[in-house]
């Protein structure tokens, strides 16, 4: 047959706006190049190794599985080339020619925000980094073999300016060969010792062999099966950095060795930051497995359950047998029993850091918290574990409060330490946040119930009109911001015997506030103002009651016994839930002045303006929920009030 002839094809319309970014900008370590070649060399030959075990016929097979650098100083040349899986056509045009992160537009814009000078760290973070090649090369070959025996071979050329070619070639060999002319600023890659230097800091650990013009520099194998105390925090970080593309240090780590019921052998990572469009869940992470150093699959999902995929690393078990499916993974039960361990291991890191290192606490917790927290209502055998873990704003914690009661009521010896260090401004990682565990020590015993109030944003919640009773009494409510907490707080019930109760709820178990006790309207008068508010609300409320609760408003809405928090029903909605919008119980606030001037007028006969203002209070109370549909309506009102209000 003959052969094919050259092809030119152009670049996805996003893949060329990103390469015109690499290929024309400056950068801070341009080295990363390197790592992120011989992460693909790596990954290829993983893919290779992994068909030869499981018995598949391939191109070569008696190749030796390497990674060949070669460079020529005077020619200003690098190349690498791999005995791995090799690409078919289809790769080369699929995926090497493709933005594989829906997250590029994104850094597409933050590279631009930072004008000429780039971290070449970050390209790898959007599944590009074999095109991180382009910041130390004007044009790049390709030459590969696909290890299926029936594929042919290919070379790509590409300039990285909006096209690249494809032809067959004469190459036997599986694997693949990355080649091209350094550019003059870069001509240092060229250099033997500056990649031997660089490969020994950020690819020692790399299983396969790595040669750089003929001599093997790497030295140490999979990391994982060396001993704790024989790895460094550095070789660590590479390795992390390796294998997750993370241009940042990762947060904290496990470094597991399992033996016994159940053997393998674990890194588990930690990231500081969620990578761009992490919480679409089909970006989650997980972990690669392995089976005796042999890599089998990469994000196993059935690793870690979904709300710690936040997590990234290897677990390599001899327990499982090489060629399994991902059926079969599924539902093994050594599957489920390295599962275990690792979600318990790595609840038992999370519970160090809320015990010890607060900081790494907050910054995991602000950044993942809302994907950890839905493992309450997922994982119920280790619910309780997840419970504990909890921290949520709070009324007191956010205004010093609770630290001042603490102080009041006698610290221990062993706290002065930690308030010396707060005295001295370093106030710690969770201080304006509470557990529940602390909250219920911390609560009177008088008082039966936890409350909380959740809504749209902190600002908002604070200065709800609900919390004034609470305030006054110095009752700690928690404050619900995070989205994930309204569906997961209220599926708690209790804790510590104690009901989970929203202060939204009409039927709260709360004494009327008889400190100081103002003039109040009561009695018929009070049952005509309510059957003016009844009238003017009209169905849209269950009922109408006097308030125990308010202290500073006149009014307020809260949710019926059986109705859905204003907050939960507003986010049903947002997700087109189907659900009926639930009445809302209108409490009114007998001794507030408006109300007491509003039943005054009454009483003297003077309705129609107590109705016009009733109606106003209620729809301003709705307002304050979001739940007002006709601000105009209720604009031209409150001109009529103030006309009345201004009269002479
Ligand atoms: N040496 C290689 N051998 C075989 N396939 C390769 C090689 N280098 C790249 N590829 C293919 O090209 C694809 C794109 O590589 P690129 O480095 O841009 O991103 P990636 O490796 O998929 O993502 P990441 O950088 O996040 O690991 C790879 O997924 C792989 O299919």
């Amino acid at each position: 047959m003959a052969k094919k002839t050259k092809q030119q094809f152009e670049f996805k319309a996003e893949m060329k706006q990103l390469l015109n970014l690499i290929v024309n900008s400056l950068y801070t370590n341009p080295e990363v190049f390197l790592r992120e070649l011989i992460s693909n060399s790596s990954d290829a030959l993983n893919k290779v190794r992994f068909k030869q075990v499981t018995g598949e016929k391939v191109q070569s097979p008696k190749l030796a599985a390497q990674i060949r650098i070669n460079v020529d100083e005077e020619k200003q040349t690098f190349a690498i080339e791999d005995t791995g899986i090799g690409m078919t056509f289809e790769d080369l045009t699929e995926r090497l020619g493709t933005v594989a992160s829906s997250g590029t537009m994104e850094f597409i814009r933050q590279l631009k925000d930072q004008k000429n000078k780039l971290d070449g760290n970050m390209i790898g973070q959007f599944g590009v980094g074999f095109y991180s090649a382009f910041m130390v090369a004007e044009e790049i070959t390709v030459e590969t073999r696909h290890a299926n025996p029936d594929e042919k071979a290919w070379k790509w050329v590409s300039d990285g300016q909006g096209t690249y070619e494809i032809e067959e070639t004469d190459r036997t060999e599986r694997g693949t060969s990355v080649s091209f002319r350094l550019k003059d600023e870069h001509k240092e890659f060229a250099s033997p010792e500056r990649i031997k230097q660089l490969i020994r800091k950020y690819s020692n650990f790399v299983d396969y062999s790595i040669l750089v013009n003929g001599e093997e520099v790497n030295s140490q194998g999979a990391l994982w099966h060396k001993n704790k105390n024989d790895v460094t925090e550095e070789e660590l970080k590479e390795f992390y950095k390796f294998i997750s593309n993370d241009f940042e240090d990762p947060l904290d780590h496990l470094h597991l060795a399992m033996e016994g019921r159940i053997n393998f052998k674990a890194l588990v990572f930690v990231p500081k930051k969620a990578k761009p469009d992490f919480f679409r869940t089909e970006n989650l992470n997980s972990l690669q497995l392995y089976s005796n150093r042999v890599f089998v699959r990469e994000n196993c999902e059935d690793l870690l359950p979904e709300y710690l995929r936040f997590a990234e690393g290897i677990v390599d078990s001899e327990d499982l047998p090489l060629n399994v499916s991902r059926e079969v993974t599924q539902s093994s039960p050594v599957m489920a029993k390295i599962r275990d361990v690792l979600v318990s291991k790595i609840l038992g890191m999370i519970e160090y850091w809320v015990e010890s290192e607060p900081e790494k606490f907050r910054t995991f917790y602000d950044e993942f918290g809302p994907l950890f927290k839905s493992g309450i209502n997922s994982d119920f055998s280790n619910r309780d574990r997840l419970i504990e873990l909890l921290h949520f704003y709070s009324t007191k914690s956010l205004d010093g409060t609770a630290d001042d009661a603490a102080k009041k009521g006698g610290k221990k010896q062993d706290d002065k330490k930690e308030d010396a260090k707060n005295e001295d401004g370093e106030k710690s990682a969770m201080s304006d946040m509470v557990s529940l565990k602390s909250y219920t020590e911390r609560m009177p015993d008088s008082q039966k119930e936890i409350y909380y109030l959740s809504g749209d944003n902190l600002d908002e919640l604070k200065r709800d009109p609900k919390l004034e009773y609470f305030r006054k009494k110095g009752i700690e409510v928690l404050l619900l911001a995070d989205p994930v907490d309204a569906f997961v707080v209220p599926g708690i019930g209790t804790y510590n015997e104690k009901p989970l109760k929203s202060i939204e709820k009409a039927d709260l178990d709360i004494e009327e506030d008889e400190t100081d006790q103002k003039e109040k309207v009561s009695g018929d008068a009070l049952e005509q103002l309510i059957r003016i508010f009844k009238d003017e609300a009209g169905d849209q409320v269950e009922d109408v009651v006097a308030s125990r609760r308010l202290v500073e408003s006149p009014v307020t809405l809260t949710v019926g016994k059986e109705g859905m928090d204003s907050h939960v029903e507003k986010m049903m909605k947002m997700m087109d839930q189907q659900t009926g919008p639930s009445r809302r119980v209108l409490e009114i606030n007998p001794s507030h002045p408006v109300i007491r001037n509003l039943s005054n007028l009454n009483q003297s006969g003077k309705s129609e303006p107590v109705r016009l203002m009733a109606r106003q209070l209620y729809d301003g109370a709705r307002l304050m929920q979001g739940e007002l549909e006709s601000p105009g309506e209720f604009v031209k009102r409150m001109n009529s009030v103030l006309e009345l209000a201004s009269k002479q």
